[in-house]
């Protein structure tokens, strides 16, 4: 294990220039399972290649797929087939993964093997119960640590039975979870979503060739999957992150005079309220060339610095931003005004709790940031820099750690992270891209 590496941004002018960011993270680990899953070789473009992807990566390797990394950067999968997953020799380290863990149990679970997850102190504390009730009521059975967390044993079964299933938390990786077991389930297996979640597995198994409906009732979103069906191998390419991107609105957004282009931003409607949010804030966002890459929306995105105001989240924005909160809290602290955010009680069992974690950091650096058990309310500093002069706790989450590098970008005096490491989770290259626009990087003592 290598030790912490504690690292600062900052900004000294305005951040210009073009860049792209990597592959989407929630698409890259499926278009990895979903490959692995299909007879023949499916052909992956722009994938990410960062830790959580790879631990999905890795894990299906285990399970029997046969999946390469060509000198040309694509990646050349050839999968098992619907229900030839094969029992893996070790238990399956997940890293800090929670999207590799709950999709990769569903999985599991409607195979006739035997499989332990394990994961890092992050992973081992968020909560695997809201996986672990439907896929017990499809047949699979769990020994898991108390809480119902990491490390865990999934017995899976074939064939498991088919169930109706309610979300009772707005979680694309519980509807994801269920829909992936009920792919090798006999029968149709179903999710009902009251609140509608990022739709990207259900837009992959219907490219893939699975039996896949959907259906817009009063309750909520019905998906209904057929399983026992074959998946047919795809050439994929990826879109960019719009989890990434955000950190760079929010960073050109804040240093007076930036003026930046984003390329390749996936735009999905379940996934862009970070953009909606930030526009009403009074952002200067214009979606330039938008067009479809692999089934997905894209634009390039060109931002520049903009006064900000402070607003009242709309609580229906919740599950297409979820992961952007720790930047809209950012952003919020340079508004002119007060920011309310509510409704996101979800924030609190991600990689940290990331609630707690933004309210701290934020106030170590001289923000106003009040904690509600399911959000904040954050006056801004109206455009001008933040106190800063702290040193950041990141507790093994990267989104916590990019979003308070930003916030260093317009600080009176430095904000260090403790540990920049977790940001190689999901974007590898951050610090470069900061580079690249402008800003400084510092890498700094324990
Ligand atoms: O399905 C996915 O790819 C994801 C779903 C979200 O989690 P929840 O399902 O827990 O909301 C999100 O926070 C995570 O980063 C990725
Ligand atoms: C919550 C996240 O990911 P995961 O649940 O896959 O760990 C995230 O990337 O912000």
């Amino acid at each position: 294990m290598q030790s912490p590496r504690p690292l600062s941004l900052s900004a000294h002018s305005p951040l210009t220039g073009t860049i792209t960011v990597p592959g989407d993270k929630s698409i890259s680990h499926r278009s990895l399972m979903f490959a692995g899953l299909a007879v023949g070789e499916s052909r992956i473009t722009g994938l990410l290649e960062g830790e959580d992807v790879l631990a999905t990566a890795a894990a299906m390797r285990a399970m029997g797929a046969d999946i390469v990394r060509g000198d040309d950067t694509v990646w050349r999968v050839h999968g098992v087939g619907v229900g030839g997953l094969l029992q893996p020799q070790t238990a399956l380290d997940m890293g800090n993964s929670g999207t590799s863990t709950r999709l990769l149990m569903g999985l599991v679970a409607s195979h006739a093997i035997t499989v332990s997850f394990t994961g890092d102190a992050s992973l081992s504390k968020r909560p695997m119960d809201r996986v672990i009730t439907p896929l017990s009521q499809m047949g699979a059975e769990f020994t898991a640590s108390p809480g119902n967390r990491l490390p865990l044993m999934v017995r899976g079964i074939a064939p498991a039975v088919p169930i109706t299933y309610t979300l009772p938390v707005a979680s694309a990786q519980v509807k994801s979870a269920v829909l992936l077991a009920g792919l090798n389930t006999p029968g149709a297996t179903r999710v009902i979503e009251p609140v509608p979640t990022r739709d990207h597995s259900e837009r992959m198994l219907r490219g893939f060739g699975a039996d896949l409906t959907v259906e817009e009732t009063p309750e909520g979103r019905i998906i209904a999957i057929t399983g026992e069906a074959e998946l047919k191998p795809q050439t994929i390419t990826v879109p960019g992150d719009p989890s990434s991107a955000a950190f760079w609105m929010v960073a050109a957004s804040i240093v007076p005079g930036s003026d930046i282009l984003i390329r390749n931003v996936g735009l999905n409607a379940t996934r862009s309220g970070i953009v909606t949010a930030l526009k009403m804030m009074g952002a200067d966002i214009e979606e330039v060339d938008a067009r479809d890459v692999g089934g997905e929306p894209v634009a390039d995105l060109r931002v520049r610095h903009a006064p900000l105001s402070g607003i009242e989240v709309p609580p229906e924005l919740v599950p297409s931003m979820i992961d952007e909160y720790p930047a809209l809290f950012v952003a919020a602290s340079f508004a002119q005004g007060r920011t309310v955010a509510r409704g996101a009680e979800e924030l609190r069992v991600k990689e940290s709790d990331r609630i707690a974690a933004m309210a701290t950091a934020l106030q170590a650096c001289g923000a106003a940031i009040e904690e509600y058990p399911d959000g904040a309310a954050i006056t801004g500093t109206g455009g001008e820099p933040l106190p800063g002069g702290a040193r950041i706790e990141t507790h093994l989450d990267h989104r916590i750690a990019m979003s308070m590098a930003i916030a260093g970008l317009n600080a009176k005096s430095a904000i260090a992270i403790d540990d920049a490491r977790p940001i190689a989770t999901s974007y590898p290259d951050f610090v470069d891209t900061a580079t690249a626009l402008g800003a400084h990087s510092a890498w700094l003592n324990q």
